[in-house]
């Protein structure tokens, strides 16, 4: 994938984009406690905006392992997610990504958070739209683990709607308790069952 170009005059000046798979980078071994190719991943959150059930006008993004460090993914784009008439927004899309390629932390084993995230938007994606997702690790050099994705249009082999890479950052479970809200975290210890990956990893 290449960097980022512009021109200072007639001399072209190539950046790379921090999502570029650095030297050094390498791709793990899948773990041999990660969910089977086929298993359902749990909402990490059922509060979750892009995979909670309690998010009642979230995208319920449904996420499934694959071989590998990959997984897929569905989510139905409603008139909920409307940016342009008839047409889903285009951060929610973002948003669709960046939690597929989020949740390959089921695969690594690892919390990760999104440390940046580039979406390239190749089509319009219209409401009723059936969204196939898929996502995989490219490579990980220490905390920081590099992903990619795409969107496809009401197939898995449908035309490539949106596209993204992402630098995701694997951090400890404190990062979480550190930066929620106080009344949160009492919610979660009064209802356990607003996580949902005890089986997996402790992760918010
Ligand atoms: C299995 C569960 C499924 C869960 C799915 C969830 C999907 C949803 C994902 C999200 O949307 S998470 C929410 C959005 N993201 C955030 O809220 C993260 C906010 N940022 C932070 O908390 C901190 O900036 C961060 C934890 C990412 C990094 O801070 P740290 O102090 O822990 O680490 P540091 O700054 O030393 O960075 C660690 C490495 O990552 C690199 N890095 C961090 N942020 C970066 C960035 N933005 N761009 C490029 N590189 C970055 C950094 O250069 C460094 O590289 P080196 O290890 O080589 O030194």
């Amino acid at each position: 994938m290449p960097g980022g170009s512009h021109r200072v005059g007639t001399v072209r000046v190539v950046t790379p984009l921090r999502t570029d798979l650095p030297p050094g980078a390498q791709l793990p071994p899948r773990p041999a406690n990660a969910p089977a190719p086929g298993t359902v991943l749990p909402s990490h959150y059922v509060r979750c905006f892009a995979c909670g059930d309690q998010s009642a006008h979230g995208l319920h993004l449904r996420v499934d392992a694959d071989a590998g460090l990959a997984l897929c993914a569905t989510f139905e784009v409603t008139e909920h997610h409307q940016g342009a008439p008839g047409l889903a927004h285009g951060g929610l899309l973002s948003c669709a990504l960046d939690e597929a390629l989020g949740a390959l932390g089921h695969l690594t084993r690892t919390s990760l958070v999104t440390g940046r995230l580039e979406t390239d938007f190749l089509r319009p994606v219209p409401v009723g739209t059936v969204l196939h997702l898929s996502a995989r690790v490219e490579g990980v050099l220490g905390r920081r683990v590099y992903a990619s994705g795409e969107g496809r249009l009401n197939s898995p082999t449908g035309r490539v709607a949106v596209r993204a890479r992402g630098l995701f950052v694997e951090v400890p479970m404190e990062h979480f308790v550190t930066h929620a809200r106080a009344e949160d975290i009492q919610a979660i210890e009064q209802d356990p069952d607003l996580i949902r990956l005890r089986e997996h990893q402790t992760i918010f």
